[in-house]
């Protein structure tokens, strides 16, 4: 599941060195941090509208969209600031094992 992550950052690397002119990725690094918050912002508030829409009509189509749109953008802006997808993966991880631990802990388990 997390192999597209992984290739997908390993491109958007790439794009930090490439032509900005036929590429979006390059385009976003060479604008900076500031143009790169503005389309995280836009894609955050698309998604929630999306969720909306969901819930009202029961078509999730668009909001799979949209949060495609909003992860990709999160992705390039923590490539931006050299940060990879698996440092997020790695944090989620530990929340998971730790929740796993504090459920065992509330149980009375050892
Ligand atoms: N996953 C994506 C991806 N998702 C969304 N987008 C682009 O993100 C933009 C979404 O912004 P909007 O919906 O606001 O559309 P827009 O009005 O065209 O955007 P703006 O002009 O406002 O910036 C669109 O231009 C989409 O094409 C993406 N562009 C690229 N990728 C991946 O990134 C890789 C590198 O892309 P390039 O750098 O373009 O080669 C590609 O191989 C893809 O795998």
């Amino acid at each position: 599941m997390t192999d597209v992550l992984k290739e997908l950052a390993k491109v958007l690397e790439q794009r930090k060195q490439a032509d900005a002119d036929s590429s979006y990725v390059s385009s976003l690094h060479k604008k900076g941090l500031n143009k790169i918050l503005e389309k995280v912002g836009e894609e955050c508030t698309e998604t929630i509208l999306a969720a909306k829409d969901a819930e009202r009509s029961g078509d999730t189509t668009d909001l799979v969209y949209e949060t495609a749109d909003l992860w990709f953008h999160s992705l390039v802006m923590l490539s931006h600031l050299d940060v990879g997808p698996d440092a997020i993966l790695a944090e989620l991880e530990r929340r998971f094992d730790l929740s796993g631990l504090e459920e065992k802990a509330a149980r009375g388990d050892k």
